[in-house]
């Protein structure tokens, strides 16, 4: 019997870079929204023992040759192991063959971050010079890294529930740390809010007029991060409608209306920020399409490498 190709961790990280990222997600968000890709919004299994989540989310792109499905868990209450865990099953889309299965974990890090960076790109002012990250995890890292590779702030802010976290991540960052998030994020021109948070933890009298903000955590119906005042409050941007109205409790319970997805803002269907002082605000949740053409791009990486 043949072994089944495998790509670890370690082999993504070694190719895997947000030059290449970046766009790659921008494409992914246009071919979304430009109705070429297939997909239904992800099923999620609730693991009740253990307050944790099991997800399937298969997507097809046929003008790519692409058909995968990720199968991803989010754990939050993990303590020792990570608290997001995958893996992403790439088959042949000409003949439905299984090929590969690649690591799901640095690229649902990466690839996240590299959406929240074009949508960031696509809806931000000009020259944002402080960026303030409310969370300190695995997502907060990455979308430091994702965002510099856009921008070069001049300050950038961390808080986090866990102090001694929030001041580890801002001094690998040469950050600052902040006691709460209204001073980190006072007068922040990019937010990003990546908590397991199931409250609100942004509210709207602390966003100044003109900031962007990702928000990339509460990925359950009945979960939120921002205020609901401040959702309805800004002109919101999501990845897609349906899971946005299916799976985002601050989209929901907020009943915020929804401007565009950011594959139209992409496609110029819509054109994204209309004056420099509102609240631009884009809920992420992450799509299947998103996981499936970063694999495809690591699969490409590598065969490269291994043919020069
Ligand atoms: N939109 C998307 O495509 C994706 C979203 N996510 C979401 O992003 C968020 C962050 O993910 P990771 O950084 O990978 O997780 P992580 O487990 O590495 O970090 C979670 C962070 O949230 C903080 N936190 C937990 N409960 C909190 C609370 N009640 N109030 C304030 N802070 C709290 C933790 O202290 C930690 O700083 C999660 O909600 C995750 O599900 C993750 C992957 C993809
Ligand atoms: O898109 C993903 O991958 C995830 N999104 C929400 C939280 C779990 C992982």
């Amino acid at each position: 019997m043949e072994l089944m190709k495998f790509i670890s961790a370690s082999q993504v990280k070694n190719v895997l870079t947000f030059e290449l990222l970046i766009p790659q997600m921008e494409k992914a968000l246009a071919k979304f929204s430009d109705k070429k890709v297939v997909q239904p919004v992800r099923s999620v299994i609730p693991v009740k023992e253990s307050g944790g989540f099991f997800g399937l989310m298969p997507s097809l792109c046929s003008e790519d040759n692409v058909l995968a499905t990720k199968l991803v868990s989010f754990y939050p209450n993990n303590k020792d192991v990570p608290t997001h865990n995958a893996v992403i099953a790439m088959f042949n889309a000409s003949n439905g063959v299984p090929e590969v299965i690649v690591d799901g974990e640095v690229i649902t890090a990466m690839r996240t971050a590299a959406v929240s960076a074009v949508a960031t790109k696509f809806l931000c002012n000009k020259n944002p010079k402080v960026l303030a990250l409310l969370g300190s995890g695995v997502q907060a890292r990455s979308h430091y890294q994702a965002l510099s590779t856009l921008y070069a702030f001049e300050e950038v802010r961390v808080w986090g529930r866990t102090k001694n976290n929030a001041e580890t991540l801002a001094s690998e960052l040469n950050g600052i740390a902040c006691q709460t998030a209204e001073e980190a994020v006072k007068d922040a021109d990019v937010i990003v809010t990546v908590t397991s948070s199931t409250i609100p933890i942004l509210k709207k009298e602390w966003v100044k007029p003109g900031a962007h903000i990702n928000a990339v955590g509460a990925c359950r119906p009945d979960w939120q991060e921002i205020d609901p005042e401040l959702m309805r409050f800004s002109s919101l941007f999501v990845d897609s409608r349906d899971a946005a109205l299916t799976e985002s409790g601050d989209v929901i319970l907020s009943k915020a209306d929804i401007e565009a997805e950011v594959g139209e803002v992409i496609l110029g269907k819509n054109g994204g920020r209309k004056t420099a002082t509102e609240v631009t605000l884009f809920k992420s949740l992450g799509l299947a399409i998103e996981d499936a053409l970063s694999a495809k791009l690591v699969c490409d990486l590598l065969s490269s490498s291994n043919s020069s």
